[in-house]
């Protein structure tokens, strides 16, 4: 049996924006999700939302990497077993990670010798397949780590500063929020375009001081970047509650991070209130989660078992 393993992300700035070629800033964070494969006779995945074949509604991300990498190997049979500490349909990038772990594994256990460019490229076409519409960003930074400047693909410094996570426990699908603001920009393409146009800006800006590690003016833009994705619909009461919650008990900055709708948000922390905001965020209703980036993207956990 072959483990890998793979980190979600948070956004500093860009999501939405990102998926009509604006800039981006976004963080592999030190949560995982684990993939396990060994051949078998029949093809099974298994994970929290069950054990299936090969099945587009349930799986459609790991579904669509058997398909591809049957590219590059001869896949009749195998068992797939996926557990995962980021929390399904929330913003911190849980599709990417599955994406990125399971092409992984079977490229290890089928000796195809994908490089990570190879399993970047190839896992963001799965999740423009699922998706509809998708950057490459979630699945570049599951694949390598760090944190990253998208479209260039930059690595930037690793943030220096504790990464507080707020999830709102509803769940929100990707593929519906990226189709919501396809069609307001589509209504409204004169309102929308420089709204997008100003979050990529921010990226621009940021680059400088992510370097000087300046994260008090980084936390100004961030919530500026807030603003601009209620303003684009992606926001919701739930998400709201714990932004204020977060900004309220010392945070440098609160903001969404992914998708939207419901699902997460990210706060900046100072080095010693990282347990107050994470309280503030419980006392909203939210499960807070802190944790910090990481350099280290797709990995070999074992390879046997
Ligand atoms: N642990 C997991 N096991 C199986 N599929 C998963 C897992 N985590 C995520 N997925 C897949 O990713 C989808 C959620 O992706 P998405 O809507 O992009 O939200 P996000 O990437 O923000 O978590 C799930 O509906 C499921 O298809
Ligand atoms: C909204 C978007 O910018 C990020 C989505 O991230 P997540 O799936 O919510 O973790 C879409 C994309 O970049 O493909
Ligand atoms: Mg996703």
């Amino acid at each position: 049996m072959i483990t890998c393993s793979a980190p979600g992300k948070v956004y500093l700035f860009g999501e939405h924006a990102v998926v009509y070629g604006e800039n981006a800033i976004c963080c592999a964070v030190e949560l995982r999700t684990k993939v396990s494969v060994e051949k078998s006779d029949e093809i099974i995945i298994e994970s929290v939302l069950g054990s299936t074949g090969l099945d587009h509604d349930t799986h459609p991300y790991v579904s669509y990497v058997i398909e591809k990498m049957r590219q590059f190997a001869d896949i009749q049979g195998v068992r797939i077993s996926i557990e995962s500490e980021l929390p399904v349909g929330s913003g911190l990038g849980s599709s990417a990670a599955v994406t990125v772990a399971s092409i992984q594994a079977l490229n290890h256990l089928y000796e195809c010798g994908l490089s990570l460019e190879d399993i970047a490229k190839t896992g963001h076409e799965i999740e423009k397949m699922v998706q509809g519409n998708a950057s490459p960003t979630d699945t570049y930074v599951s694949t390598m780590g760090g944190v990253v400047m998208i479209p260039q693909r930059k690595k930037l410094n690793l943030i220096n500063c504790p990464i507080v996570v707020g999830n709102t426990h509803k769940f929100s699908s990707t593929k519906e929020l990226v189709g919501n603001v396809a069609k307001l920009r589509n209504d409204f393409p004169s309102v929308v375009e420089p709204i997008l146009s100003n979050i990529g800006q921010m990226s621009i800006l940021a680059e400088r001081l992510v370097a000087e590690g300046d994260y008090e003016t980084i936390g100004k833009l961030m919530n500026i970047n807030q603003g601009l994705l209620d303003a684009i619909g992606v926001g919701s009461a739930e998400l709201s509650a714990l932004v204020y919650a977060a900004r309220s008990s010392g945070a440098i900055s609160a903001k969404i991070t992914g998708a939207g709708g419901g699902g997460c948000m990210v706060a900046l922390a100072k080095e010693n209130n990282s347990e107050d905001i994470a309280k503030a965020i419980e006392n909203a209703g939210g499960e807070a989660i802190i944790t910090q980036n990481t350099a280290e993207g797709v990995r070999l956990e074992s390879l046997h078992g």
